[in-house]
């Protein structure tokens, strides 16, 4: 059996591929473990993942357990693992810590890609989402650009192959750019139907870098003690243009939206915890959408972003002030 199930493309110039399985807010042993090796089983090698989720162990355990019952046929290599740096991790000595601890979670001595997670520094050394008295987040100085330095040197030193970015708005892109001495691989931003962010996805599109899209299908429950904002608006699976592209191409709207992100050259992390969907994520290789189909996304209504990190919008880097 060959390693790389050839369905999954992978990007051009590094080795990441086209489609990831997202696993924020699966925390369930069971459920989670059974959803990473249904992956395996469906050609998946890419693990999008996070300190801050708190879920590492079950992966790595899970992964672990396929590469060992595979007989020789995977190996870590055959992987791409990314994790990403907390904001209450952003000092130089910190974003090391907090790379130690996921690799330690994980049972891995290197990571694929290592991300930060947000351009917000909280205050350090105490709980991730650290708040004062009156509910609101408290900032830490560390500005990051030093924690972009961070990164490079974990990469100089080997426990990570590649790093990159996650929220960074164009102005904070632009910065990192200007003042680095490796340039990112990636930013993580949210890309779906309804909000496409096509400003940013053209500019790091320019500047080469990788745009991979959160939330592609829109359709994550955020909960509120956690002050993220619930989706309101509609599923974009619902979408009548995509439900009509569906039923002409013989696909699910997810397949559709999934389809249209890769067909711009965007990577995709869709989350599932169920195996048939996760199965039905990676259906996306085997068909087109014409130039004209393309083009019916740029019709939709668009809206807001749903992942704005309420609680975290007074912090002075805050990325999405402008909106
Ligand atoms: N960098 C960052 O700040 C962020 C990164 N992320 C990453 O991106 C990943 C994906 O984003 P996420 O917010 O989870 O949202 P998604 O857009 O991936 O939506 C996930 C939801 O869609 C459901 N779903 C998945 N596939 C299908 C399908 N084929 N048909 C119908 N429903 C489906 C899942 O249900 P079920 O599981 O029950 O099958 C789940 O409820 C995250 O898991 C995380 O890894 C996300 C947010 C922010
Ligand atoms: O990665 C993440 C998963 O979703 C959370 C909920 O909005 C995000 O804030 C976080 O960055």
């Amino acid at each position: 059996m060959s390693l790389q199930i050839p369905s999954i493309k992978l990007c051009d110039e590094s080795k990441m591929p086209f489609l990831g399985l997202g696993t924020y807010d699966s925390l369930d042993e069971n459920e989670l473990s059974t959803a990473i090796k249904a992956a395996i089983n469906s050609g998946y090698r890419h693990f999008d993942c996070a300190y801050f989720y708190q879920n590492e162990q079950i992966i790595g355990k899970a992964i672990h357990e396929s590469i060992n019952e595979s007989n020789g046929t995977l190996k870590r290599e055959d992987f791409y693992i990314v994790s990403k740096c907390w904001n209450s991790f952003h000092s130089k000595e910190k974003v090391s810590e907090c790379l130690d601890i996921t690799l330690k979670r994980f049972g891995f001595d290197y990571l694929d890609l290592y991300l930060i997670h947000w351009p917000m520094g909280f205050k350090e050394g105490g709980s991730d989402i650290p708040l004062d008295e009156n509910n609101q987040i408290i900032e830490s100085e560390f500005h990051y650009i030093e924690t972009w330095k961070a990164m490079e040197d974990l990469l100089q030193q080997g426990k990570v192959k590649s790093i990159g970015i996650s929220n960074f708005n164009i102005e904070q892109t632009k910065e990192i750019l200007d003042n680095c001495k490796i340039r990112p691989v990636c930013n993580q931003v949210e890309v779906n139907p309804y909000f496409q962010n096509r400003e940013l996805v053209d500019f790091c599109h320019k500047e080469n870098i990788r745009i991979v899209a959160y939330a592609p299908l829109r359709s994550t429950t955020y909960t509120p003690q956690q002050n993220w904002v619930k989706p309101e608006n509609l599923v974009p699976q619902e979408n009548p243009h995509v439900v009509s592209l569906a039923a002409k191409y013989n696909k699910t709207p997810a397949q559709i939206i999934l389809r249209w992100l890769i067909q711009r050259d965007i990577v995709v992390i869709p989350k599932s915890v169920t195996p048939s969907r996760i199965a039905q994520n990676s259906q996306i290789f085997d068909f087109e959408l014409t130039e004209e189909d393309m083009e019916v996304f740029k019709t939709m209504k668009t809206g807001s972003r749903i992942n704005h990190f309420e609680g975290a919008k007074h912090h002075k880097t805050y990325p999405f002030k402008n909106e």
